[in-house]
């Protein structure tokens, strides 16, 4: 019988949960699995992650919350064969499932969960301390997640608003790019190392990157006038940013990126402060993560 581990994050996404443990326990008789649930603090939860799967040796453990929930669960996971990664989707922006096809409803993730499709999925190791899962960028995308952030505002309008506050004062800066086999200089607005394809909004950003294939993909978005936004838009949700002048798309296994003026970095939806320096390695096949 498999044994389930559940790490529920009880303020993620302003999602109320009250009804999460009877529905847990619904499903998990239903497909008679033994369960067991632990709710994160916002402190020390690694540890007690660690300490659970050692003394109940899960099958799945289950992250039940939104991105920085799953990165939670994911270091602690990480190597581990045995042990694989199930995603129930309560965040605010659920990036990582809307890419592993999970949905956001909870009985349709449980069915996913305990139906227990696989992939080995490789994760980016970022200035050799933290890991992304998803996307993490430096520069105006991560400036535009401080500011909606620190405005402590919700919802689509006051996106849209901070949005086009960050476009209208976008800076640019001079990065040197050093891949190992070839080094160059280019001025850019936001460059992204990406391990998946789209944002939770639904803008993909890598048409062709997957989370398996031993590599990532730097998305170098160069110095565009305002009205760009227009045509970047459109490449965005059609899925061709390929095709845009103002962005290149490189793939690769490892990254140094320098530049003289420090920016903003996110990984995976948290701004981490300010960096000049930014290394990315990819980690390949580091967990065993379940997908629709
Ligand atoms: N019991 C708790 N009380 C307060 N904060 C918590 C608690 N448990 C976890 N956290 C915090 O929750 C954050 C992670 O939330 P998560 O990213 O999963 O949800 P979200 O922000 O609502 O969704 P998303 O990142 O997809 O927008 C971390 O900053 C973590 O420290």
């Amino acid at each position: 019988m498999n044994h389930l581990l559940f790490v529920v994050n009880p303020i993620s996404g302003g999602i109320d949960k009250s009804d999460l443990h009877h529905q847990i326990d619904g499903c998990c008789k239903t497909h008679q699995a033994e369960y067991s649930i632990i709710e994160t603090k916002g402190k020390n939860d690694k540890e007690r992650i660690a300490d659970r799967i050692k003394e109940l040796s899960p099958d799945i453990v289950i992250a039940c919350g939104g991105d920085g929930t799953i990165n939670l669960v994911a270091n602690v996971l990480l190597g581990k064969d045995n042990v694989k990664l199930g995603i129930l989707p309560l965040g605010s922006a659920n990036g990582l499932a809307t890419e592993l096809d999970i949905p956001e409803d909870i009985e349709g993730s449980l069915e996913i969960i305990l139906a227990g499709k696989t992939i080995h999925m490789d994760v980016l190791r970022i200035n050799k301390k933290y890991i992304s899962l998803h996307l993490s960028d430096i520069g105006f995308n991560a400036a535009l997640i401080k500011r909606f952030e620190a405005s402590g505002s919700r919802g689509k309008l006051a996106y849209a608003r901070h949005f086009f506050a960050t476009l209208f004062k976008k800076k640019t800066r001079k990065y040197q790019f050093d891949l190992g086999y070839t080094k160059f200089n280019q001025r850019a607005e936001m460059v992204v190392f990406a391990n998946a394809t789209k944002y939770g909004t639904g803008a993909v950003v890598n048409p062709e990157g997957h989370l398996d294939d031993g590599k990532f993909e730097i998305c170098i978005f160069k110095p565009s006038p305002w009205y760009a936004m227009f045509s970047l838009a459109y490449h965005f949700f059609t899925g061709q940013m390929k095709r845009s002048r103002y962005v290149s798309i490189l793939s690769a296994e490892e990254l140094h990126l320098s530049t003289k003026k420090s920016d903003i970095l996110q990984i995976d939806g948290e701004d981490l402060g300010e960096y000049k320096k930014v290394h990315v390695q990819i980690e390949p096949a580091q967990l065993h993560v379940i997908r629709g």
